[in-house]
């Protein structure tokens, strides 16, 4: 062989490209189990954390989560432990499934725990006061980690009865990593979690991915008040496509690419959410659009919602970053500024009149709106 050939076939140095083969789950609520239980099915080692150890041992005696998904078994190869640090011995990867008010808490704690092992975030939400993705805060957390993201079209009661189901795993490639992708953290991971019915597509744009998760909650939210409220269809698929903009505009803005949105992450979660009642989401507003108090929803139970927050924390990023998000904020002066429903989206329908993609930047006063009446008061008088 001449240094030629030597060349072209020494072999590219990779770092760690270790097939996945157990994977610990931190966090035994609905979307942590469902996914616990599909990378069992999957063939992989699985330990589940919950931070109860009175749930764990119920889970453990049951042989499944009858708190979060109560009608389904788990597989073989999941077991369940109350302590962390059982969780991740021999991990060769994790996924964060707490919601993500919880999540730098769950990330400081991991981190004394673990080697430097990918960690993939399956939560959907942007932190309250920092406005920091939770890719991010984990990043923070833990730095000797490479840290993704799982997102997409999901419910965890689907997934868990192994109704086919497709997501978005991302992670940073290294250039080495982008010549040659099966070797990347986030598709090493689509290898460990693949099945028959579990379909997993591979990205490196984890801030296109996250943002989706992020937005698709409060526009479900506004789908769920309008619905709510009494308006129909048309109502209801003006906002999925305005939000959908919104989600663009944001992604875009943020350095994710406005393809990712259009992929399971944005478009095909934000269809899944806005379109059932299966959503914790859209059920908050379907509730509220019923003049339902905020603390008589769900019957008073705490429920996980995390689009109430997220349209505190997007909208500050949104401002921020100087992008638009009418129907995000609109949500925001509902749940938190005491907004009358009625006029709020009554204002928004006759927000300026403007072009429909946002390159064609140009508004003008929307006829039914207050401003508009005044002008032709005015030019008219
Ligand atoms: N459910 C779904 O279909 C999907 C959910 N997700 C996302 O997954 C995340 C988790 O949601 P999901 O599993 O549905 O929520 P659930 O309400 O089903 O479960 C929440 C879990 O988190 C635990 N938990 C709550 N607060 C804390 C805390 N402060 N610290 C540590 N653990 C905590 C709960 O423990 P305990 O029982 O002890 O209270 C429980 O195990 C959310 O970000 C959600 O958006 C994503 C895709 C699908
Ligand atoms: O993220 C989800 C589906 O992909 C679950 O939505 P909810 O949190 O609104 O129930």
């Amino acid at each position: 062989m001449d240094m030629h050939d030597e060349t072209i076939h020494s072999p590219i140095v990779l770092p760690d490209q270790r097939p996945i083969r157990s994977i610990a789950v931190i966090g035994a609520g609905a979307w942590g189990t469902a996914l616990a239980m599909t990378a069992a099915s999957a063939g992989r080692v699985v330990r589940l954390w919950g931070r109860d150890p009175a749930h764990v041992e119920a889970m453990a005696r049951q042989g499944r989560n009858s708190r979060y998904l109560p009608e389904v078994d788990f597989p073989a190869g999941l077991s369940v432990t109350a302590d962390m640090a059982v969780a991740v011995s021999d991990a060769d990867a994790v996924l964060l499934v707490t919601p993500s008010s919880s999540i730098r808490a769950m990330a400081r704690r991991l981190d004394q725990h673990l080697g430097g092992v990918p960690v993939f975030v399956c939560s959907k939400g942007i932190e309250a006061g920092t406005g920091m993705m939770m890719s991010d805060v984990v990043g923070a957390e833990m730095p000797r980690h490479t840290v993704g993201v799982l997102s997409g079209p999901t419910f965890a009661h689907e997934t868990a009865r192994g109704y086919p189901t497709a997501v978005t795993i991302a992670a940073p490639f290294t250039s080495a990593e982008r010549a040659a992708p099966q070797t990347s953290p986030a598709a090493r991971m689509a290898l460990a979690m693949g099945s028959e019915w579990f379909r997993p597509y591979v990205s490196d744009d984890v801030i296109g991915v996250e943002i989706g998760g992020a937005v698709k909650n409060v526009i479900a939210i506004a789908c769920g008040m309008m619905t709510g409220a009494g308006f129909a269809e048309n109502t209801r698929a003006a906002l999925i496509t305005r939000g959908l903009d919104e989600m663009k505009a944001l992604a875009a803005a943020l350095g994710g690419s406005r393809e990712t949105v259009t992929g399971l992450s944005g478009v095909g979660d934000l269809t899944l959410t806005c379109s059932s009642s299966s959503s914790r989401n859209m059920s908050l507003g379907l509730q509220l659009g019923q003049g339902i108090a905020r603390p008589m929803c769900f019957g008073g139970a705490p429920v996980v919602v995390e689009g109430e927050n997220t349209a505190i924390s997007l909208t500050d990023l949104a401002r921020r970053v100087g992008v638009e998000m009418p129907i995000s904020e609109a949500v925001r002066e509902i749940l938190h500024c005491g907004a009358d429903l009625g006029e709020t989206f009554a204002a928004l329908w006759s927000q300026p009149i403007r072009g429909e993609p946002r390159a064609l930047s140009f508004e003008m006063a929307h006829p039914a709106s207050v401003e508009a009446i005044d002008t032709f008061a005015r030019a008219f008088a």
